[in-house]
């Protein structure tokens, strides 16, 4: 049986002079070994792309990381060079696909930039260098060489009992999670509730309120662990189960019967 397909928004990238829409292999390989779908990495043009064609044959959309920042204009401030970098392409396709997901109640997963963009596309607003507050951790990417420790799992995040998180991770209260992130959500938008915070406050992960379907943000990194962690597994298993049942196929288990 075919896997469902999920759409993923690329980033814009230089490699060698030429420009590449890109996808980090990490989120493809999650979805792919984990929630079981194929991953279609959406191209990412400054003047949009065909959202509502996109979204007619797909199942799910994944929003992955990424290094650069959501563009300040986009929730009502003034770009300072400090704010960047920015990838204005990623931004006008990712947004549009976040809002016509939930107005047609497609399955989404939203990580780390991901979770920015939720959170700005349906009204609220964005904090940079959050370290530099007074009482807050370093969430920063870990300046090492190696990938799997700059994705270690090394903060206690707090999930509220009763989220849609919570549901989802199979498990509420503190959890281990890993870090790679200046920015977080300041003004939450009116239709995101709050699902899960870090000691400091950072607001770690979100649940669209009255979504017609799997509609979460993570600040986290669930993909990078997929496969082993059993937090970041439960979360793509769950992502799997609900773009089965979107695109009819019903869950993991009926699937494979
Ligand atoms: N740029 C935003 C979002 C951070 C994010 O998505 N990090 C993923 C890892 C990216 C990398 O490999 O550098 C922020 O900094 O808050």
């Amino acid at each position: 049986m075919p896997k469902p397909i999920v759409a993923l928004p690329a980033d814009i990238r230089e490699i060698d002079g030429a420009v590449w829409h890109a996808a980090p292999n990490q989120y493809l390989q999650a979805a792919l070994k984990v929630a079981e779908v194929m991953t279609f990495i959406v191209p990412a043009f400054e003047d949009g792309t065909e959202i509502d064609a996109v979204l007619d044959r797909v199942d799910g959309v994944l929003i992955s990381g990424s290094a650069t920042n959501v563009h300040p204009s986009l929730y009502g401030r003034q770009a300072k060079e400090a704010d960047g970098p920015f990838d204005p392409a990623r931004d006008a396709t990712s947004l549009p696909l976040i809002q016509r997901a939930i107005d047609r109640g497609i399955p989404l997963l939203a990580i780390c930039r991901g979770i920015q963009e939720l959170n700005v596309a349906l009204g609220g607003t964005l904090a940079s260098e959050i370290q530099d507050q007074p009482g807050m951790w370093d969430h920063r990417k870990p300046n090492v060489p190696e990938r799997d420790h700059m994705y270690a799992i090394r903060q206690p995040v707090f999930v509220q009992e009763g989220s849609c998180i919570a549901n989802y991770l199979g498990l509420s209260g503190k959890i281990q999670v890993n870090s790679l992130h200046r920015q977080a959500i300041a003004q939450t938008a009116p239709r995101l509730k709050v699902e899960a915070t870090a000691e400091d406050g950072t607001i770690e992960a979100v649940s669209v309120i009255d979504a017609r379907n799997f509609a979460v943000g993570v600040q986290w990194h669930p993909e990078y662990w997929a496969e082993t962690d059993t937090v970041s597994r439960a979360l793509f298993h769950a992502f799997g189960d609900a773009v089965r049942t979107y695109a009819g196929r019903g869950t993991r288990s009926e699937a494979a019967a």
